[in-house]
């Protein structure tokens, strides 16, 4: 079921600040930030070969990243996100497991214009996963 790791995510209190490091510190190629409203996010990546970083700002007064900043405000790793084949077939396998699967158990799209999913970090040792239809 478990596919590639698609990108590692890190919250961030100012996503043009980190931008600017990561170019200028790491020589990053960085995107330009991309706003989803519906994710309560603004978004770039930063593609590192092997994988992604995605760095996530809030965006709006309700995003699910206000808290996690609250508790960790200069920033921290928030997610990782694991590519799987069929996002449903994995669901109804990670529910049937007892895995508590966020949201309305629905897939949303995700910042590739693929099918996402989020699963309780409690249910994985503390880590948030984000699952990706590729
Ligand atoms: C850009 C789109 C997409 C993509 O395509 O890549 C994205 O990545 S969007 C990213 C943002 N979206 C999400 O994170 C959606 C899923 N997240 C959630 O539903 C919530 O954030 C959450 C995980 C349920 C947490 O909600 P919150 O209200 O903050 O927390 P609780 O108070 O209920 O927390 C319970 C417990 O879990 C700990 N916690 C919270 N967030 C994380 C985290 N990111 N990593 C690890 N642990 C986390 C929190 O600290 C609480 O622990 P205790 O204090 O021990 O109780
Ligand atoms: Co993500």
């Amino acid at each position: 079921m478990l596919g590639r790791l698609n990108h590692v995510a890190l919250a961030v209190p100012d996503i043009a600040a980190a931008s600017t490091h990561y170019r200028e510190t790491l020589g990053a190629k960085v995107t330009e930030p991309q706003a989803l409203p519906e994710h309560g996010v603004t978004v770039v990546f930063i593609d590192v070969g092997n994988t992604k970083i995605e760095l996530l700002e809030p965006l709006g007064e309700n995003s699910t990243i206000r808290p996690f900043l609250e508790k960790n405000p200069a920033g921290g790793m928030h997610h990782v996100c694991y590519e799987v084949d069929d996002i449903i077939a994995a669901r109804d396998h990670l529910k049937a497991s007892g895995a508590r699967v966020l949201g309305d158990g629905e897939p949303r799209i995700g910042a590739h214009g693929k099918p996402v999913l989020f699963l309780h970090p409690k249910d994985f040792f503390g880590t948030l996963v984000e699952l990706e239809q590729v």
